[in-house]
């Protein structure tokens, strides 16, 4: 279905509630730039790290179309665990998994509250950005600690720059972006507003910092288009 929910004035915060649900996996693909290469990417990625048996965490994972990729594009059983807590998108996910014959685990918890016991991988695409600063250093410091010693975390965030000048292009290369994808400007206006406040992005630096602070020992970003990024870390 097609995203058209910012197109009558809306006046509450974003959430991800039903109406969201019902037409994200098309407001994913018109509002994250180059969505369908981050998540190939994440995939090939996570496809070097894994071995039969091992157990791999998505958090915020949606309609599940990540694990359901990784499901289906690996040639070893793996543990696939989903976590998000709208109930509105886990239902959907449910019957995506179902249509594809993948097995997956759907919990619906708050990240905060989930153990990420047997990590040996732990995607986070576009999600940490909506855990407010001091919860998400938290949750890195869980997933670190959660993370068997070879373990991965690979995650993509809307970022921003330091640079006051460079940030304003950024963000307007975004919304010619989002024009570009169909988007009016009263819809990216409207969006923009209900997004304050509850999507709170850092910049590259902020984001390594918060992963070398939880003990990782390496991290990098692997892919970037203006003001989004992927970055992998190791432990
Ligand atoms: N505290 C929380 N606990 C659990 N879930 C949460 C929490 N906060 C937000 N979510 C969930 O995180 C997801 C973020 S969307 C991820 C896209 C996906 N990764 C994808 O690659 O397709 C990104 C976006 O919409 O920009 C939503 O499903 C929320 O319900
Ligand atoms: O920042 C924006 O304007 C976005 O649209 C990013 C986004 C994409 C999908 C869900 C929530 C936010």
């Amino acid at each position: 279905m097609v995203d058209k929910i910012f197109e009558k004035s809306i006046k509450k915060q974003f959430e991800f509630d039903e109406d969201v649900a019902s037409v994200f996996d098309d407001m994913l693909n018109r509002s994250i730039p180059f969505y369908k290469q981050m998540q190939e990417l994440t995939i090939d990625f996570a496809l070097n790290y894994l071995k039969e048996a091992d157990t791999v965490y998505d958090l915020g994972c949606s309609t599940a179309s990540t694990l359901i990729e990784l499901g289906k594009q690996s040639n070893v059983d793996l543990n696939l665990v989903g976590i998000d807590n709208s109930s509105a998108m886990l239902s959907r996910a449910s019957k995506k998994c179902k249509a594809f014959g993948i097995d997956i685990k759907l919990k619906n918890e708050d990240l905060l509250d989930t153990s990420y016991d047997d990590a040996k991988l732990v995607i986070s695409n576009y999600t940490l950005q909506f855990i407010r600063p001091l919860q998400r250093e938290k949750l890195i410091k869980k997933i670190h600690d959660s993370l068997k010693d070879d373990g991965i975390f690979i995650f993509s965030e809307k970022v921003i720059s330091s640079n006051k000048v460079l940030n304003k292009q950024c963000i307007d290369t975004y919304y010619d972006f989002k024009k570009k994808q169909g988007y009016s400007e009263f819809e990216i206006s409207q969006k923009r507003e209900a997004l304050e406040n509850v999507l709170i992005p850092y910049t590259d630096d902020e984001n390594k910092k918060m992963i070398l602070d939880a003990g990782f020992s390496h991290c990098e970003v692997l892919f970037k288009w203006v003001n989004f990024a992927t970055f992998i870390a190791i432990k």
